[in-house]
């Protein structure tokens, strides 16, 4: 990110807007694109790279949950914050050589998408087909349920909605129980 160019815009943005206040706002440029920089870390990293180190699976690992997970990120069509909390889980195979990944780089990985700027839909759906593609569970889920600025601060207004999505690969569906199971963790943690 070129962070002198991003402070050139904004303080192009300012006098677009035509507010000027003075030593308050002089050096609000400079402010701007450092926050910005610190939003979208995401950008040139590899999120699956924290599924690099691995450890053998016990031979029926059952369903790995881990809900609670507080994010941040910024909505791609207003640039304004989405903020919530996820759950990312999966179920490792029970065959021979099935490997599981150490709990916190299921945050790592959901981290590293929400810097970046997102759809709701899209970052769940990101997080799970990674660890889908790089671990190769029976299934992989990802729940979110999230306030948008651009809902609660402007446009419609509504300060108190909650948009919550699914995103489910590999052979877990819907209806599975495991998915129920997911749903349930998730909803004692948000
Ligand atoms: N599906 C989805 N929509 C989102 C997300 N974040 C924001 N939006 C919506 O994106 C839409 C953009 O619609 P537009 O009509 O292009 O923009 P707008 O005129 O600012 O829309 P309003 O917010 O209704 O005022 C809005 O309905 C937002 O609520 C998200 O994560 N997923
Ligand atoms: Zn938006």
């Amino acid at each position: 990110m070129d962070v002198d160019k991003a402070a050139a815009a904004v303080a192009d943005l300012l006098t677009a807007l035509e507010v000027d206040e003075g030593e308050h706002s002089a050096r609000t440029p400079e402010r701007v694109a450092r926050a910005w920089a610190d939003a979208l870390t995401g950008y040139g990293v590899d999120p699956a790279r924290h599924l690099a180190v691995t450890f053998p699976a016990p031979s029926d690992p059952g369903v790995v949950i881990l809900s609670g997970i507080r994010f941040r990120s910024t909505c791609a069509h207003h640039l304004l914050p989405i903020t919530g909390t996820a759950t990312v889980a999966y179920q490792p195979r029970r065959t021979h050589g099935a490997r599981i990944v150490g709990l916190s780089k299921l945050a790592r990985v959901f981290a590293d998408f929400a810097a970046r700027l997102q759809v709701q839909e899209r970052l769940g759906f990101q997080v799970a087909s990674t660890i889908q593609d790089v671990l190769n569970p029976i299934g992989a889920a990802v729940l979110i349920s999230a306030a948008h600025g651009c809902i609660s601060l402007r446009g419609v207004e509504q300060p108190t909605t909650v948009t919550t999505t699914q995103a489910i690969t590999g052979q877990w569906d819907v209806a599975s129980p495991e998915v129920r199971t997911v749903h349930t963790e998730h909803d004692r943690h948000r």
